[in-house]
């Protein structure tokens, strides 16, 4: 099947690598190609619509925009709700009693909420309070997603709906379509598409599920999948 648009995680994949948040060139590059050969690219991102829409108009991606871990899609100036309602004020008060500091872009959020870790918290207590997150959003039937930068308290099925719904507003089907990301809140995303791919740095549970591990990080690794995705495409 032509490959007809790419589904790209932002913090991780195009940035210069995990952890950082300045976009990589590589990947500006990366995405230029891949629209300069008709291949549409859409962001699908944790962070809020108003910071993925900007980031996609200022990186040239012609796709649908999908934030919030899938909750939320804009295209063409209509914004479509995948997700509804969103997590209440009593349990986003227990995260911050666990030490979690509210995103600053939960503003600007209408279902999906973002905690950042304490500052200075090692790899243990991480681990201890995504499992103590986890038990409190559970009883609530909300979902915890990681994406190594923020603990994301999500109402809906994550990422790999919200790429499906805005393949559908574009007329491709999920077998015309690539995804490619570097943390756990990409896995179900990299699941709904035949090729998915990763960053050379990208977390380990994400490796093992993708077909393409690219060497490069961040960035330079979503250039090298954009250009092995091109030549693959030549091939068949
Ligand atoms: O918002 C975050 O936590 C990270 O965003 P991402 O899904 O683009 O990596
Ligand atoms: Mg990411």
């Amino acid at each position: 099947m032509p490959l007809k648009a790419v589904g790209s995680d932002v913090d991780g994949t195009l940035t210069v690598r995990r952890g950082d948040l300045r976009v990589s060139v590589h990947a500006i590059r990366g995405i230029r190609l891949l629209e300069s050969r008709g291949v549409k690219v859409i962001l699908v991102s944790g962070n809020s619509l108003p910071v993925t829409a900007g980031l996609s108009v200022y990186l040239g991606s012609s796709g649908p925009v999908v934030a919030e871990n899938g909750c939320v899609i804009m295209y063409r100036g209509q914004i479509y709700h995948v997700c509804s309602g969103r997590p209440p004020e009593g349990l986003l008060r227990k995260l911050q009693d666990l030490g979690l500091r509210p995103s600053w872009q939960n503003e600007f959020r209408y279902h999906d909420m973002a905690f950042f870790m304490p500052r200075g918290v090692d790899e243990n207590s991480k681990a201890e309070l995504l499992r103590a997150v986890s038990e409190i959003a559970e009883a609530h039937g909300l979902r915890v997603l990681w994406s190594g930068y923020a603990v994301h308290i999500n109402p809906g099925n994550g990422k790999g709906e919200g790429l499906l719904r805005a393949l559908e507003l574009i007329g491709v089907s999920a077998s015309e379509a690539a995804a490619i990301g570097d943390g756990e809140n990409d896995l179900d995303m990299l699941s709904v598409v035949p090729i998915s791919g990763c960053p050379g740095d990208a977390a380990p549970a994400v490796k093992v599920k993708v077909k393409f591990v690219a060497r490069g990080r961040g960035g330079a690794g979503f250039l090298e999948f954009a250009r092995w995705l091109l030549a693959k495409g030549e091939r068949n």
